[in-house]
Parts: structure tokens; sequence; C-alpha cells
């Protein structure tokens, strides 16, 4: 290969720009070039694209979002838009794909690779919920802005002793909720992927006021219900009264952590790696601290599983 592209897609995530500058700069050492494709699929489709050097990547590696710009693009999942953006590709002479992003931008690398476009996934998303991997660019960062706002929140609830119910991020998945909760003590931790018992919260938040505890954290990921209804729950079932914060999207922006910077480089080396082999079809992850690459349908096929020994830890050891 002489050419490849990189894009990212789906939801951005802190690292994403470290990724895009490890692709470029490895694939150089090997003297391909890189084309940087903006806006996700949507650029793919229209060949919106420029050439990557060494400079134009210079001086990203500690920034947030994603310098070539995101997009979630429905039509892409369309043949016909797919045909039409390799062969805008192919008229550049671009011979392979990056794509950094989420479980539904691997699908359209999927897509890409068995319609002749040969390309590979690295997992860019604050979810953490890609199947094959056991973190993902951007969740490391995500964590430490919600648990550095958890303990900020937690300043105010002592102050007043009240109890607070923190919102985040996860539609589908309930990594970030499960590992902020641990790591900043909530007294209940409600995921996707676990059924919540209200009675147990309820019993807990009663508990702590029983025990002359200042305050209570509950954290609820997004795909669960909203804070506000939860808190609803609560004052129609049992009186409490709670404050809501919604961490919303600055859990996806800032500055990525050293973690998070270091994976990207590995990550995105990786999967030049794999493209130049002439391998495609793959998806790039880490497992015992050892970067591997795997079938790219593995990666959806199978449901991500949230670690719910912590969901069992964190219940043991905030009582
Ligand atoms: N089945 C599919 N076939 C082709 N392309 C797809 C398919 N599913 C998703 N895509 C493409 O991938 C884009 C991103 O997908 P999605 O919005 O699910 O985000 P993601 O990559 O999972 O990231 P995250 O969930 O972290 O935000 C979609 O907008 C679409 O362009
Ligand atoms: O960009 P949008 O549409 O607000 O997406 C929000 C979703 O994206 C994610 O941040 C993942 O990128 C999810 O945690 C969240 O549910
Ligand atoms: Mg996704």
């Amino acid at each position: 290969m002489k050419r490849i592209a990189v894009l990212t897609s789906g939801g951005d995530s802190p690292g994403m720009n470290a990724a895009i500058r490890a692709v470029v700069r490895k694939a150089n050492f090997h003297g391909v070039e890189v084309m940087g494709v903006y806006h996700g699929y949507e650029g793919f489709i229209d060949g919106k694209m420029e050439l990557l050097d060494l400079g134009s990547v210079g001086g990203i590696i500690q920034r947030g979002g994603t310098k070539l710009f995101s997009s979630r693009c429905p039509q892409f999942k369309e043949d016909e838009y797919q045909l039409q953006g390799i062969k805008k590709m192919k008229e550049a002479g671009v011979e392979g794909l990056v794509v950094i992003g989420g479980d539904g931008s691997y699908r359209g690398a999927l897509e890409l690779t068995k319609k002749g476009f040969p390309s590979v996934g690295v997992p860019g998303t604050i979810d953490n919920d890609i199947p094959g991997t056991e973190y993902t660019i951007g969740f490391d960062t995500a964590l430490n802005t919600v648990v550095e706002s958890i303990d900020k929140i937690r300043d105010t609830a002592t102050s007043h002793e009240n109890s607070f119910i923190v919102e985040v991020m996860g539609r589908d998945a309930g990594d970030i909720a499960l590992w902020a909760g641990l790591a900043a003590g909530a007294e209940s931790i409600l995921i996707p992927e676990e059924e919540y018992d209200i009675d147990d919260i309820i019993s807990r938040i009663q508990h702590g006021i029983a025990r002359d505890k200042k305050h209570s954290i509950i954290i609820v990921a997004e795909g669960v219900m909203a804070g506000n209804e939860l808190a609803k729950i609560l004052k129609e079932k049992a009186d409490i009264t709670t404050r809501v914060s919604v961490l919303g999207h600055i859990q996806r922006g800032g500055s990525p952590s050293a973690r998070d910077r270091v994976l990207a480089g590995l990550f995105g080396a990786k999967a030049v790696e794999v493209l130049l082999e002439g391998r495609s079809g793959r998806a790039v992850g880490i497992k015992n601290h050892q970067v591997y690459d795997y079938d790219l349908e593995e990666a959806f096929s199978n449901k991500h599983k949230a670690d719910l020994s912590l969901y069992t830890l964190s219940k043991e050891l905030s009582i």
C-alpha cells in the first residue's frame, strides 16, 4: 500500500487526536501516505479529505475532540453510499482505511471490507463497550472527568447533608457508571446491564441517614432512566428529596489522560501494521496488557459485558 486514509466516527472521545497522530506517523515511518477524511463517513461518501503530513498532526496529542471532526451518518448504512465512497477513495489512490470509532462505526468498516475496501477498526469511544478489548480510547479520561465531578458534588452534598443523583453517559453500557461509582464511593449504581432494586436504593439512603452519614450519592447511567425520573420515584415512594446533576457532554471532552494517549498510540500504530500486512476486516484491542487484532465481526456480534464483580464489590464497600 502506498496511501491509506483515516477517519473518526460516532461520538468523539478524548484521545482520538492522539490516535490520528499515531496512524499518520506510523504510516509515514513505513513510507505510506495518509489522507485524513473529514466528518466521519459523511466525508468518506463525498471524498472530503486531505493529505496529513508529519507536521499536520503536531500539537494534537494533548487535545480533546477530533481534528478530523466526527458525525453520525445514517445513510452510510446503505450499500449505494458505501460504494460511492469507495469509488471516491480509489480515484484518489487510497487503498485502505483506519476507522476510529465505536461499534456502529465498526459495522461500517466491515461493510467496506466486504465490498473490497480493506478497513481496520480502532476503538474510540468513552463507553468502553466494544467486545474484544478491555479498554477503549477515551474511557479513562471520561471516567476521571466523572469522578472529579462527583468529588465536587460530594463536597456540597456533605455541607448540606443532601442526597444526590448523578446521571452519566451510557445508553447501552454501564462501564462509566460502574467504574465511577466504585471510584467515588457511590451508595448505589444503576446500569443498563443489571436490574435495579428501588427498595435497596431507598434502604441504602435511609441506612446512611440512620448512621449519621452526611450525604448519599446515586449514579445512574442514562440508559436506565433520566436522573430526574429517579428523583421523582424516590420522592413518591419514600419521600426522599434529592438533587440531580446531569453531567452530559462534558464527559466527552477534555485533554486525554496519559493512559488514553498511550492506548491511542498503541492502537493507531497496530492498525497501520495490520493494513500494511495485507490484513483487513480486523479490529485492534488490548487484553491482559497485550495489543492484538481480531475479527471485526466479533466486536459487534458479541455483546459487551460490564464487569459485574465491580458492581457487587461496590455494594459491599459503600454502605
Ligand atoms: N450497520 C451499519 N452499516 C454501515 N454503517 C454503519 C452501520 N451502523 C452504523 N454505521 C455508521 O457508523 C456511524 C457511527 O455509528 P454510531 O452512531 O452507532 O456510533 P459508534 O461508532 O457506535 O460510537 P459511539 O456509540 O461511541 O458514539 C453511523 O452514523 C453510521 O454512519
Ligand atoms: O452525540 P450524542 O448523540 O449526544 O450521543 C450521546 C451518546 O454518545 C455516547 O457519548 C458515546 O459516544 C454515549 O455515551 C451517549 O449515550
Ligand atoms: Mg456505539
